[in-house]
């Protein structure tokens, strides 16, 4: 099975702080991955290791068979959207569009147009006049029309109302359905991973908690549902306790 991300005892240091710590996972293609943990776990360090916006201090990561972010070919085929979701305040909607065709190989036009017609966002407002929810829906239309092998997204749906929140995570897992895209998120909500993820990562205290399969984590912790379960893995204290 072909693996979309691998890391070998990854760890990110802070100075003198580890963020991240012997971190070592194999993600298989074609997932839709939730990354979840408390504040300052180590989330953000993950996700930007693997965007190559971070170099690791110790181990390696590898991400579609490359180096983050070290090639041409290897930024076409992975789509970060960073936390906070930024746009570029002073440039148009259109703007955004225009820069991302030229930037982006496979970029998908009428994705882009369709996706930013449908939600109201006019073409011609700077981007820093949208409400945050609205900024938020663009930086996410730029990592869907994109059409990346890796979508990578740093709590992505935080700025969403209830209902934009829902219809965005089922164009995700219809884009992963559809475009052989794989997704890697991370979210606080974890009643939002569990609609979409088939595959799950818990990070605390800078360290992987557990990761693998939901069904299986699922099938191998009766009764509890994916919410409890990651929440025992969250709490140290509970760790002993579902591990028994
Ligand atoms: N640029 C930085 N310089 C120094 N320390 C940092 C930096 N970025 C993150 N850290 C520290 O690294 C640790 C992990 O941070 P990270 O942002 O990866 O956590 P997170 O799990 O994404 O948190 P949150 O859920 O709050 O977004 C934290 O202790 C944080 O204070």
């Amino acid at each position: 099975m072909t693996s979309v991300l691998q890391a070998q005892a990854l760890g990110k240091k802070y100075g003198r702080r580890w963020a991240l710590r012997d971190c070592t996972i194999d993600i298989p293609a074609g997932r839709v991955v939730g990354l979840v943990g408390p504040n300052g776990a180590g989330k953000t360090t993950l996700l930007k290791l693997a965007a190559g916006q971070l170099e690791p201090t110790s181990g390696a990561v590898t991400v579609l068979g490359g180096r983050p972010g070290h090639e041409p070919a290897q930024l076409a085929k992975v789509g970060f959207v960073a936390q906070g979701t930024p746009v570029y305040n002073t440039l148009t909607v259109a703007d955004h569009l225009r820069i991302g065709a030229r930037l982006n190989p496979r970029w998908d036009a009428p994705l882009a147009l369709e996706r930013v017609e449908r939600l109201g966002l006019a073409r011609g407002q700077q981007a820093g006049r949208l409400s945050g929810g609205q900024r938020a829906q663009l930086a996410l239309t730029l990592g869907l029309a994109k059409r990346p092998e890796l979508l990578i997204l740093d709590e992505p749906v935080a700025s969403l109302d209830p209902l934009a929140r829902r219809a965005f995570l089922q164009e995700l897992t219809q884009a992963a359905a559809e475009h052989a895209l794989s997704v890697l998120l991370s979210s606080h909500l974890v009643s939002d991973l569990e609609q979409i993820c088939d595959y799950v990562i818990v990070l605390a205290g800078s360290r992987v908690q557990v990761a693998g399969e939901v069904g299986r984590l699922l099938a191998g912790h009766p009764p509890l549902g994916l919410e409890d379960l990651v929440l025992a893995y969250m709490d140290g204290s509970a760790v002993a306790e579902v591990r028994r």
